[in-house]
């Protein structure tokens, strides 16, 4: 499964770096030599009554693609720009595809990272799994000088990905990117 996603991944990846007209940067870098990743599997329990159904807090992957999928019970929710918490009902079989912030540092801010959190309703348990690409040990994020002009101001300094990932990869903290790399 990790190899269909690893392609999968990568031609994402390589989709979204052409649609910005970048695709040289691309391979320049060598991204799909440079980005492995990672798979997760989650169990949801039922909360138990007056608890929390809260299942994972809001947060942003520090993957630079999420690629996701779950049993039949539900319960993501993103938010949108305006605040409000959107659930996503997903089709048998589909999965989901989110930006966390190596792409968001990576497009210089063109693309957000998803705000997302779980919740439990129902009386089901959920099962997920999630495929986290992250750029490997040692490998920088350089945001490509294409996508930096008057109007996209240069929002992240060059940096070591993994140094990022050692510091905050258990962090819940939105601000954690700022912080760490922000201008
Ligand atoms: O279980 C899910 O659908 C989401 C899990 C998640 O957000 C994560 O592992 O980062
Ligand atoms: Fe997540």
């Amino acid at each position: 499964m990790t190899a269909k996603m690893d392609e999968l991944n990568l031609i994402l990846l390589r989709m979204i770096f052409e649609s910005f007209g970048i695709e040289e940067y691309y391979k320049e870098k060598e991204l799909d030599e440079n980005i492995t990743g990672y798979l997760r599997s989650m169990k949801y329990r039922l909360p138990k009554e007056n608890e929390d159904p809260l299942g994972f807090d809001i947060h942003v992957d520090k993957s630079i693609i999420t690629i996701l999928c779950q049993d039949s019970v539900q319960g993501l929710e993103v938010l949108s720009k305006e605040g409000k918490w959107i659930k996503i009902n997903i089709p048998k079989g589909a999965l989901v595809v989110f930006a966390g912030n190596a792409l968001q540092a990576w497009t210089n801010g063109r693309i957000e990272a998803v705000k997302h959190r779980v919740v439990m309703s129902g009386d089901k348990e959920r099962l997920s799994s999630g495929f986290f690409s992250v750029p490997k040990d040692g490998v920088s994020v350089e945001i490509p000088p294409q996508l930096v002009d008057e109007e996209h101001p240069l929002r992240y300094r060059t940096f070591v990905y993994s140094d990022y990932l050692a510091k905050y990869l258990n962090s819940t903290r939105l601000d954690a990117l700022e912080t760490f790399a922000g201008i």
